[in-house]
């Protein structure tokens, strides 16, 4: 019997506003076989985010039960607020074969790369600082406190990218999206995940 082959998990971190949401909205339009984990937060929602599209919109109470209950694959306390990975779907889609993408900060990346070492980490660089604060301000959804704190906690960031396999610039959406197209490819063509694939045979054959 053939065994599955299971997905890739990835992990796209980077700092408040360098367009994490934007690229992987359009991702959907260009590697639709991709699949979405939706987090858990505390956060209020913003305007036109829906729950269970954009976020599960928890209570602290309630996130915390999700805790004490193993639903969490990962979790960060991020400018405030909680967010989490729920698990089981995580585990679900890299069981059917798919590969899934978490778009999350990075104490939480650090917590999935001590589970899933296997997986591929990639850090969104802004081009610039500058551009980095017109992106969060421009979105118009932080007031300013949050927008001084997400900009402290992106030079805290930035300390960690060492954790990380790549670093890719996020200057336009469409070579970020391509830049993490191709790493998705070659990450599929990585000796060590089709030999896993070959044993098998080898099994079968025997
Ligand atoms: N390549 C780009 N060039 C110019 N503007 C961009 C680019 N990518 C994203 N933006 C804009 O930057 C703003 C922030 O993008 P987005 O909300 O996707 O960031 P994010 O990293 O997901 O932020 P957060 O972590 O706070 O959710 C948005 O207004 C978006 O339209
Ligand atoms: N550790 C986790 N971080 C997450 C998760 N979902 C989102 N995030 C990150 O939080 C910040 C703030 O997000 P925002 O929507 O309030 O702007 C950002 O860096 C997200 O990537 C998660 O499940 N775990």
């Amino acid at each position: 019997m053939t065994s599955k082959e299971k997905g890739i998990l990835i992990v796209l971190s980077g700092p408040s506003g360098v367009g994490k949401g934007t690229v992987c909205k359009a991702l959907r339009g260009c590697a639709p076989d991709l699949v979405y984990s939706v987090s858990a937060t505390t956060r209020v929602p913003r305007e036109g985010e829906v729950d269970g599209v954009n976020y599960f919109f928890k209570t602290r109470e309630q996130f915390k039960k999700l805790i004490d209950t193993d639903q969490i694959l990962e979790w960060a306390e991020y400018v405030g607020n909680y967010y989490g990975t729920p698990r089981q779907f995580v585990e679900e889609t890299l069981n059917s074969g798919k590969d899934i993408i978490l778009e999350i900060e990075v104490q939480g990346a650090l917590q999935v790369k001590q589970k899933f070492p296997q997986g591929v980490f990639i850090f969104l660089l802004p081009p610039s600082l500058d551009e980095l604060e017109s992106r969060i301000v421009g979105r118009g959804t932080e007031s300013e406190e949050s927008i001084r704190s997400r900009m402290s906690v992106a030079m805290d960031e930035f300390r960690l990218m060492d954790y990380y396999d790549y670093a890719i610039v996020n200057d336009k959406v469409e070579n970020a999206c391509s830049r993490i197209q191709s790493i998705i490819v070659a990450e599929h063509c990585r000796k060590d995940r089709v030999f896993s694939k070959i044993k098998q045979w080898m099994v079968e054959v025997k």
